[in-house]
């Protein structure tokens, strides 16, 4: 199970930043319970070795070591190797339900933000923002979604289906046409893969031009990001890394092969500034990007004392 796991997020056939780290706590408690140690040591050895192979699997979405680092928590303080063992259990099982019920707790605080007759943008496929556009539709209110394709992996088609099946009205439109259309759009809503202490958004490549966008035509900006999408690091001034990935996902060998003077760049990610959201629904709450610290420091449990060296720079740059 840690082997297909940690290979089905690398491969994306696990995705979406909160299946990601519901998948890693799983991955860990199932490991917890074949691993043949008869010492403690060995035991914690091993499940850390496990949370390292997990944790590298993806850099960019935070959900992944911020669940790791949840499951793991209790591992180090244990005193018998049954005790380090159920503990993993418990506290993945407690981390698997409390992210399902946050994306719960998202869709209707998100609701909210919907109102009838909205026409709302998303792009890729967030499992919290669609949370937030399904719960809008079920409470009654006539909604409609611009949904993008997201080259070149084309999450969006996972996104029009499950609309689709819940009887949304979608027109479904190439990445390059956000700004062609967004004038015919009343709120931009998409999920995150980690938030930095000064309320910057990584998320799936393209949003930030569809914030760009969004700005430029006054149509507010959501992002549906449960809590431990806060990256507790970025108080440190460590940056997001963005994922580089294989450049075969954007043009075959075949071709690439002819074009010796072509380079191609994959980046999965990209930076939307704080200063283009508008508001960020978490499972606590809706809150403005500035308040990212209050969250890390309060949900998380990071705060800045407990670093001895001063935060410097802690903006994400671009
Ligand atoms: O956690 P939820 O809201 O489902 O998704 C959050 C984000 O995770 C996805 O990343 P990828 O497709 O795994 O690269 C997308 O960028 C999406 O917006």
């Amino acid at each position: 199970m840690l082997v297909s796991t940690v290979e089905q997020i690398r491969q994306m056939e696990i995705r979406g930043a909160g299946r990601i780290a519901r998948a890693a706590a799983g991955a860990l408690a199932d490991h917890a319970t074949v691993v043949q140690s008869t010492e403690l040591n060995d035991f914690v050895g091993e499940m850390e070795q496990a949370a390292n192979l997990l944790v590298a699997t993806r850099p960019t979405a935070v959900s992944l070591p911020n669940a790791v680092h949840l499951v793991m928590a209790g591992v180090q303080t244990a005193r018998t190797l049954e005790e380090a063992r159920s503990g993993i259990i418990a506290s993945a099982s407690q981390f698997i339900t409390s992210s399902e019920q946050a994306v719960q707790r998202i869709a209707s605080i998100g609701a909210r933000h919907i109102r009838d007759g909205d026409v709302v943008m998303t792009h890729c496929n967030s499992e919290a923002a669609l949370a937030c556009i399904l719960e809008a539709h079920r409470q009654g209110k006539e909604i409609e979604v611009y949904a993008t394709e997201v080259r070149p992996r084309n999450q969006g088609l996972v996104t029009i289906r499950t609309l689709n099946d819940a009887g949304i009205r979608t027109s479904y439109i190439v990445d390059s046409a956000v700004r062609s259309f967004i004038n015919e759009v009343d709120l931009v809503l998409v999920g995150a893969d980690a938030i930095s202490v000064n309320g910057a958004v990584v998320n799936k490549i393209g949003t930030a031009q569809m914030a760009l966008a969004a700005h430029e035509a006054r149509v507010n900006l959501v992002v549906a990001a449960e809590t431990y999408k806060f990256a507790p690091l970025t108080i440190l001034g460590n940056l997001i890394e963005i994922e580089e990935r294989p450049a075969e996902e954007v043009l075959t060998a075949s071709i690439a092969s002819t074009l010796p003077h072509v380079r191609v760049r994959n980046p999965a990610f990209d930076v939307t500034p704080a200063d283009y959201v508008d508001l960020i629904i978490t499972e606590e709450g809706a809150i403005p990007p500035e308040m990212a610290y209050i969250i890390i420091r309060d949900h998380l449990g990071w705060s800045i004392e407990q670093f001895d060296r001063p935060a410097h720079g802690a903006d994400q740059k671009e």
